[in-house]
């Protein structure tokens, strides 16, 4: 690990499906114990990228360093700093949300006791101690996503790598996970979130990227990306592509 190292590194990312590419050369540098927002239009490659930082998806180049340590070179050492929610992979959902967060701090090398402990905690803290016993697949969409939030937790990691985490979540619930990603920042942790909502971004970040069709089109402070204007303006300035249409005229009843 390199002490000077920011908090998570992306050097050239690139990532190419088929003759699409997803992910077209993005660098970023996080720094530690920033709360920091990816934003972009549907299909910006967010979710490429964040799959690539934390070792789900291969590069085609380029490099992702955590605190210094290259997530495809040295991935015990990197894996070991991140906590990861991902967008859209199964979790093993045969499981209860008490087993499934337990068996994921066992994973990680926590004891049983110790295991057990930060599970209750995790439950209390994401309100779900009534669900703990519960099959993860009965879950609602918006409890999954925080059971998973949980097992991302779980290790006590430097690094959280949220992909979409208030998507499904309930304003209730969304606060109670703000206020816990808040208080670890705090406590000298890094927050990468990606979002489509601005305005949760510009409340909650310190720092944002606006990614569009797999590049960098602006990064830096939130007040620095936006200027005199709101994040939200600011982002449909640089993306583009706001329409103003009325529909067609059979979805008129006027
Ligand atoms: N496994 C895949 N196979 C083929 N194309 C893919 C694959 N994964 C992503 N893509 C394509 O790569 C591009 C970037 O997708 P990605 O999911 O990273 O975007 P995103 O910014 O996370 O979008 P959203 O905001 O809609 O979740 C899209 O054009 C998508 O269709």
């Amino acid at each position: 690990m390199v002490a000077t190292a920011p908090a998570l590194e992306f050097r050239g990312l690139v990532k190419r499906f088929g003759e699409k590419i997803a992910v077209d050369g993005i660098s970023l540098a996080i720094p530690t114990g920033s709360c920091f927002g990816i934003v972009g239009p549907n299909g910006a490659g967010k979710t490429t990228t964040l799959s690539m930082a934390t070792g789900l998806l291969r590069p085609d180049a380029g490099q992702a360093l955590i605190a210094g340590n290259d997530v495809w070179q040295r991935p015990t050492e990197a894996k070991e700093l991140v906590g990861v929610l991902a967008d859209g992979v199964k979790l093993f959902d045969r499981l209860t949300g008490e087993q499934l967060i337990t068996y994921n701090g066992l994973l990680a090398g926590l004891s049983a006791e110790v295991a057990a402990q930060r599970c209750a905690d995790l439950l209390t803290m994401l309100d779900l101690t009534g669900a703990g016993g519960t099959l993860v697949v009965d879950y609602s969409a918006g409890m999954t996503k925080k059971v998973a939030l949980a097992c991302a937790l779980v290790h006590a990691p430097r690094l959280l790598v949220l992909d979409e985490p208030f998507e499904s979540v309930d304003p209730v619930s969304a606060a109670n996970i703000r206020d816990i990603l808040d208080g670890f920042v705090r406590g000298g942790g890094t927050v990468v979130v990606s979002s489509h909502s601005m305005d949760l971004v510009q409340r909650m970040c310190d720092h944002v990227a606006v990614v569009a069709e797999g590049r960098v089109l602006a990064a830096g402070t939130v007040d620095e990306v936006r200027g005199t204007s709101t994040l939200e303006d600011r982002f449909v300035e640089l993306v583009g592509g706001r329409q103003h249409l009325q529909g067609p005229a059979w979805l008129n009843h006027s």
